[in-house]
């Protein structure tokens, strides 16, 4: 696997590299030596997979509180998403600024989002999902979130979105 540097530190792309041959392709998804030879030291405790049939549908922008602040590792397994990165670590550099990558099935390209940082996605096509590696158990007390237009960040977005959670839609402003 390769680790791509993004504008916000910590949060790097993932990209896979496929071992092939004639009866087709393994490809390893996490591993702790290379992610702490990037310098990620993750240790995952939840895997998760998200369904969305419905395209722009929009999930975010979530994060866990401390002291269950969670990494995560998130890969596309159908279809497409455009997927966002916002960084509301106090003293980082990049603070209050995000990022969006397009993370597909097809590319098998993934997001490693450290503690810290909001994520959130909408959907490019029907019937896509993610799967998520997570370092830290749910704790539904310690979720909180930004809304996905909130103006003091202008998120773009491709599309209005079709679909989301009433909590999503009524995240308070963020000031
Ligand atoms: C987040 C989470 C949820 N759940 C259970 C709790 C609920 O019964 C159900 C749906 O939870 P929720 O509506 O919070 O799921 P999303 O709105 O998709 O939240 C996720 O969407 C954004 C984009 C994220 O990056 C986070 O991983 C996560 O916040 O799954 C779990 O069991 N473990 C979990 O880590």
């Amino acid at each position: 696997m390769m680790f791509r540097p993004t504008p916000l530190p910590g949060v790097m792309e993932v990209l896979p590299a496929p071992s092939r041959d004639a009866r087709g392709a393994f490809t390893r998804l996490w591993c702790a030596e290379d992610f702490a030879a990037a310098g990620i030291g993750f240790r995952p405790v939840q895997a998760s997979r998200s369904d969305n049939a419905r395209r722009h549908t929009l999930r975010g922008m979530h994060y866990q509180a401390a002291p269950r602040a969670e990494a995560k590792l998130v890969r596309c397994i159908s279809g497409r998403v455009h997927d966002v990165v916002l960084d509301l670590r106090p003293d980082s550099p990049a603070h209050r600024r995000w990022i969006a990558v397009t993370l597909s099935a097809r590319e098998g390209n993934a997001l490693f989002i450290p503690p810290g940082c909001a994520h959130g996605f909408m959907t490019l096509t029907e019937d896509a999902a993610l799967d998520y590696l997570i370092d830290a158990p749910h704790a539904p007390e310690l979720a909180r979130g930004v809304r996905w237009d909130d103006p003091a960040f202008g998120i773009a977005w491709p599309a209005t979105p079709a679909v989301m959670s009433e909590r999503d839609r009524s995240w308070p402003d963020h000031g």
